[in-house]
């Protein structure tokens, strides 16, 4: 343990990132609580420090205390670490953001979801600032990059980007996470980093239908590529550095995402490309698959913004316009000739 981490860390989510997540912060010497809304996984990792639906194999840290009651969670906390599905965030920070308001703590908030909420078309950073007065918080850090927690749980080696508009806390986030196993770097660009981890999530997708529908490797490299080069449009048009993409929460989660089978994605898209539908999937994954509700959310966001997306358009439009995925493949390769580079 070490002693002169120790702060009182909360992470709200106890699915898989969750409590792997916990895990590492109490590892790392932090007095960890993990809120849940399901009793008995909650009991589950105070009695036995397991969470066998979310992540096999893993033995949390028995210094974590696992709650139901979110004031509890909350009160007292340094940082509280969201880490539920996209859609679910608004609603729990207003309570958070409630309670904070009573209880006096101005805790850091940090983002370790990856999507755009549906409907405001947000991004995490947005919704934690309009659900939490700046008033009782600190500041907003998005937590991002290569981490499928089923790898952290194993310790593998683990790289991800602290992004902050403020250097210290980005920095702070940095400390509080880094250890012999994961490496975290700081970034200035929330947009950037926000928007390279909700899209890799749709690309995701396309990843595991076109493995689905039997195309190999040079198809994925160019699916890809070309949904790298979407993402850096969709967030150069909202004011990201066009490097960050190039980095771990744009580039590096894409690698992680579109070629491993622990990806929910890339699994939902793969079960796709086999003439599974969608709401059986969806019923069936037991898990959140965030490139679903994002598919939509990007099809609103860059037909508002006028940015060309077509492979996250063709996505869309499988997910919910029910068009056949080899048909929009053959639209896609159907399309006019243009240049490589082309913002
Ligand atoms: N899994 C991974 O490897 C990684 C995931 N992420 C991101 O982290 C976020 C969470 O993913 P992950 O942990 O995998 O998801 P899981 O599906 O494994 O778990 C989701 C958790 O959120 C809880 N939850 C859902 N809705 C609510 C709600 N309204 N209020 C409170 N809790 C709720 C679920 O509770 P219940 O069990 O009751 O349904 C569950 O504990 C996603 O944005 C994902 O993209 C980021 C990096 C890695
Ligand atoms: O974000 C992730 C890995 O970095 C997890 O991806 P999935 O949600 O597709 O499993």
């Amino acid at each position: 343990m070490n002693a002169k981490r120790q702060l009182h860390l909360t992470v709200l989510g106890s699915g898989s990132w969750g409590s792997v997540l916990a895990d590492v912060l109490a590892k790392n010497g932090h007095a960890v609580t993990i809120y849940g809304r399901n009793p008995q996984e909650i009991a589950e990792i105070n009695e036995h420090h397991t969470n066998t639906h979310y992540i096999a194999n893993l033995h949390m840290d028995e210094s974590i205390a696992a709650t139901t009651d979110l004031r509890q969670a909350v009160t007292g906390a340094a940082a509280i670490f969201f880490v539920i599905p996209t859609q679910a965030i608004r609603s729990v920070a207003e309570k958070v953001g409630a309670i904070l308001n009573e209880e006096g703590n101005r805790p850091f908030l940090i983002s370790a979801a990856k999507g755009l909420e549906e409907g405001s078309l947000d991004r995490i950073s947005q919704v934690l600032s309009q659900s939490i007065p700046a008033a009782v918080r600190g500041d907003i850090v998005i937590l991002s990059g290569p981490s499928h927690a089923e790898d952290v749980a194993k310790r593998d080696i683990t790289t991800l980007t602290a992004a902050s508009a403020n250097d210290d806390a980005a920095a702070w986030v940095q400390w509080i996470v880094m250890n012999d196993f994961m490496r975290i770097y700081t970034s200035p660009d929330v947009v950037g980093v926000e928007l390279g981890g909700a899209i890799k999530n749709v690309i995701a997708i396309g990843a595991g239908a076109i493995h689905g529908l039997g195309y190999g490797d040079n198809t994925k490299a160019a699916l890809m590529t070309r949904g790298l080069a979407e993402m850096a449009r969709l967030g150069v048009a909202f004011g990201a550095d066009p490097l960050t993409f190039s980095g771990l929460s744009g580039l590096g989660d894409l690698i992680v995402t579109c070629t491993s089978t622990n990806s929910r994605n890339w699994r939902c898209g793969n079960r796709l490309g086999q003439g599974e539908p969608l709401q059986h999937i969806l019923d069936t994954m037991g898990m959140v698959v965030e490139g679903v509700p994002t598919a939509k959310a990007a099809h609103d966001l860059s037909s508002q913004a006028q940015v060309d997306m077509p492979i996250c358009e063709a996505i869309y439009e499988v997910l919910y316009r029910q068009r056949p995925l080899q048909d929009s493949i053959d639209a896609l390769m159907g399309r006019i000739a243009k240049p490589e580079i082309d913002f």
